[in-house]
This record gives structure tokens, sequence and C-alpha cells, in this order.
């Protein structure tokens, strides 16, 4: 046997990352139809490179690890879990079990981006064979183009472009086996890892979500079985689930968005109003992807940079009553709220809080996406740093600065019988529906009746809309003719 084709016998290390899944898993099936054993890895890989991971997403990752493990053992095989540089944990690995080649599914942040090119061409010189897939997307982010060969800054035309694409390719079931090698080398123990956090934080964070790919599937399911028929309407009810919530299996990989994509081009009304509003949105997180990958500085700085020069505050205690709960906008504190105990928040509302944080407290957009980045199960570094900047302005096909949201009438129009904020903000509670967004407005009696003392079982508000836009407005107008 010479050496070559003995090599090509070697085991292959099929690299998890942020496709924590085994169904439409393209390096994972690759891998299993050359008939080699295999080493499901994961890599903690929290370096100075890749930053840590937030502390929601950090629970998500303990449960889908958990998860994930158990799946591929039930095709026979296990997950090894190594933590440090990529690149140190390949080659142990490569050492300790004679693997010849490392199969995975591309990713597109900037770092995941510079650490796999890196790898690819110091392992290839090594002589290890390294595949890449796609998966995380539908289209490759360089593929969608405008005319003249450029990257799309505008949505629409960026959806027309997908539309008139093609399908994203079918995706691939999971296999049934998975080839072990004859010696496995040690893992590291998940728990050891303490990704948990540590205070009860998370507590509430199961009641709403169940991580791993099966759960993924079955909300698929779900969705496309029932509430999908109005999700054009139900997609802006704070109050309900009336949208998928795929958004945190997404952000992990426990699905691909061809899986998605593709159960809705089976329904019968694949082509209703309700259907293409959901792929729109599906396009609009591939939209953030396409929009990072050719400006990789989004999470951090603003693309249009004249913002910078917007005269943000420091704002330090507001920013503490923002994150809390505590302005005194009951739809902002709702919003909040929801964040902190079950790691997620409705669109519409993410709107309302982001407006309120850059516009009515005047603070740096990049505070609230590093918030939201920590206590998302959902975070996303494409999404969340593009809807950040779409909210203050300066991002691309943003909503533009003077458009500032009132928390009072965005509250009567999203949450008109006050039940979100009802949920979330029990001391309102007994609220009539009338005053609930705005308690301060209320008469002395009717708080009295509905046991509300405003600076006491709620607060007063931080600012005063109003004059808190005008305030925006004037900065916005410093800045206006700017280059
Ligand atoms: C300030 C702000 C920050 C956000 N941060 C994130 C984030 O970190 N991660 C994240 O996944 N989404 C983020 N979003 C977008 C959006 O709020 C969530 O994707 C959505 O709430 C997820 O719920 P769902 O899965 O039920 O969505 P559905 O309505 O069922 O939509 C299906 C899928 O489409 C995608 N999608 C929907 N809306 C958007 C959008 N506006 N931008 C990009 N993709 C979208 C998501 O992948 C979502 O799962 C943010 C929005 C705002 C305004």
């Amino acid at each position: 046997m010479d050496d070559v084709h003995q090599r090509d016998q070697g085991p292959i290390i099929v690299w998890f990352r942020k496709d924590l899944r085994t169904d439409d898993n393209r390096a994972l099936s690759s891998a299993v139809e050359t008939g080699r054993p295999i080493i499901p890895l994961y890599i903690r890989e929290e370096t100075a490179e890749t930053g840590p991971l937030g502390e929601a997403q950090a629970w998500w990752l303990h449960h889908s690890l958990t998860a994930l493990s158990a799946n591929i053992e039930r095709c026979g095989s296990r997950l090894l879990l190594k933590s440090g540089e990529a690149e140190n944990v390949l080659r142990q690995v490569i050492k300790a079990t004679g693997a010849s080649a490392i199969f995975w599914n591309r990713r597109y942040d900037p770092a995941g981006i510079r650490i796999d090119t890196r790898l690819k061409e110091v392992l290839s010189s090594d002589g290890l064979e390294t595949a890449s897939f796609a998966g995380a997307l539908l289209h490759e982010p360089s593929r969608v183009k405008t005319k003249t060969g450029g990257p799309y800054r505008v949505y629409t035309p960026f959806w027309r472009a997908v539309e008139a694409g093609g399908e994203p390719p079918e995706p691939v079931d999971a296999p049934e086996k998975i080839p072990a090698p004859k010696t496995f080398p040690t893992s590291e123990k998940l728990d050891d890892w303490g990704l948990l956090p540590k205070l009860e934080w998370a507590a509430d964070f199961s009641q709403r979500w169940e991580p791993g790919e099966a759960s993924a599937r079955e909300k698929l399911e779900d969705f496309t079985d029932g509430t999908i028929d109005g999700y054009r309407e139900s997609r802006e009810r704070t109050w309900e689930a009336g949208t998928s919530r795929l958004s945190p299996h997404l952000a992990m990989g426990e699905i691909s968005p061809a899986r998605i994509w593709h159960a809705t081009r089976g329904l019968p009304k694949a082509d209703s109003a309700d259907v293409i509003t959901f792929r729109k949105e599906l396009v609009w997180r591939e939209f953030a992807y396409h929009l990072l990958f050719h400006n990789p500085d989004m999470p951090t700085e603003s693309l249009n940079r004249k913002y910078d020069k917007l005269g943000w505050m420091d704002g330090d205690a507001d920013f503490d009553l923002w994150k809390t709960g505590m302005t005194g906008f009951p739809i902002v504190d709702a919003g909040m709220r929801e964040l902190w105990r079950f790691g997620t928040m409705h669109n519409r509302v993410r709107m309302i809080v982001g407006s309120f944080l850059v516009k009515d407290l005047l603070i740096d957009w990049r505070r609230g996406e590093r918030w939201f980045r920590d206590t998302l199960v959902d975070a996303d570094p494409a999404s969340n740093a593009m809807n950040w900047q779409w909210v203050a302005g300066c991002g691309a096909d943003a909503s533009p600065f003077f458009r500032v949201f009132n928390p009072i009438t965005q509250g009567e129009k999203f949450d008109s019988d006050g039940l979100y904020v009802r949920e979330h903000v029990p001391e309102l509670a007994d609220m009539p529906s009338d005053w609930i967004h705005h308690p301060f407005d209320a008469p002395a009696a009717v708080l009295a009746k509905a046991g509300v003392t405003l600076g006491d079982s709620y607060p007063k508000p931080i600012v005063d809309h109003a004059k808190a836009r005008d305030r925006a407005l004037a900065a916005y107008r410093n800045i206006k003719d700017a280059a």
C-alpha cells in the first residue's frame, strides 16, 4: 500500500462549530460517505481572536452539546470535547489518532474566516487533507452580487437577487451510522467547562427553550403545520408565539436554513403572502451575513462613520436602568425583562428598546449590541450588528435616525391590551389597558386602584420622551450634512 493510499484510509476529523447538528451537515455526511473512521470533535475556542461566548449562549451551548453528543452516540460514535486554540487542538488530535483529514462547514464571521483560512494553509502544507462545506447560509455570501459585481447594501434588490438565483441545495438527511475509530483520545468533560451560569439567572430559560436539533425540527414542524398561516400579522403580536422561534437553533446551527427553506417550499400554500414574508425574514439573516462578509468590522464600527460624531452620552446610570427594565416606559421594561428572564425578546420590541437606548437616551448602539450579545440565546454576530445599526440609522438600508419610536404609541399598537406588559412587568398587571403604556399620565385614582405607586412599586419615567426626541433630533442635525 503506498503512502497516499494509506493516508486516504486514515480517520477523518469532523470539526463541529456553530453547526451542532447531524441533519443537513455536509461535512459530516461527506465524511461518512468515504467509509473511513470519523472523529467528531468540538473545540471550545475561546481565544483572544474569537472572544468569549455570551453568557446566555453559553447556557445554550452546554445543552446543545449534550444533545449532539447523544445523537452521535445513537449513530455508534461519540463526540470528543477539547478546549484551546484550534490549531494546537487539531494537531494534538491528529497525533493521537493518526487522522489524515479534517472536514468542517464554513463559517462567515471575521475571526472564523481568519482562523479557517490560516488552518487550511498550514494543515494542507503538512500534507493533511482539509475540506470545507457550505451549510450555514442559503447561499455563499460571495455568490450574490450586484450587476456590477459588487456587494449589496440595500435589502430589496438583495432579496430579488436571491429569488432570481434559484433554490438553495436540497438538504441531506442525517447519517444513520457514524463509523468510529478503533480508539478515541480522552475527551474533556462538558461539566468542567462551566458553561452554565453560576447564578440562578438562567433558571427560566428552559421554560421557553429546549436546545438541540430534535427540538429545532419539532419547532419547524409545528410552525409549518400551523403558525405560518397568518404569519404576516401574527409576527407583530408581541404577546404570543406568532413566529417560528427558530433563531437560537439557527444561531448554533442546530438546523440549517436550507432545511427550513425547503420545508416552506413543500407547503400547499408555498406562494402565499405568509410564506413569502417568512422566507424574506430568513433572507434578512442572509443579508446580515452578506453585509458582515463585506464589512468585517460591522459589529464594532458604524457603517456610516459620521454617527461617531453624534455626541453619544456616557449615561451609565440610564444604561443600568435600561438593562434592568426600570425605565418607567412599560413596553421597554417588558422587553428588557423578557430578555433577562428568557434570553430572548420579540423582534418588534427589540426595535423599540433599541430606539429608546440610542435615541431617547442617546447611548451608543455598540453598548446595546454588546448587552444583547451577552444575554440573547440567539446572539448572532451578523444579525445583531446589522439590526443595531439599522435601529441607530448608521447601517446599510437602515431606519433613518430621525424616525424616533414613541414607546407609548408603539406599546399601544403592538400590545393593545397590555398582555405583553402584564406578563413581564407584573407590578402593572392590574392597570387598565388605556393607561398601561403610560401609567405616568394616569389619574391618581386609577393608579391607586391598580395598586401602583409611581417611584415606588414602578419607576417614574427616566426621560420626558418629547424632550428626549428633540435632543436626539438636534444631535442628528449636527451630523446630518457631514461627509
Ligand atoms: C436590535 C436587534 C437585535 C437583534 N439581534 C439578533 C441576533 O443577535 N440574532 C438573531 O438571530 N436575530 C436578531 N435580531 C432579529 C430578530 O429579532 C430575530 O431574528 C427574531 O426575533 C427571531 O425570532 P424568530 O426565530 O421567531 O423569527 P421568525 O419571525 O420566525 O423569522 C425566521 C428567521 O428569520 C431570521 N430573521 C427574522 N428577522 C430577522 C432580522 N430582523 N434580522 C435578521 N434575521 C432575521 C431569523 O433567523 C429567524 O429565526 C435582532 C433584531 C433587532 C431589532
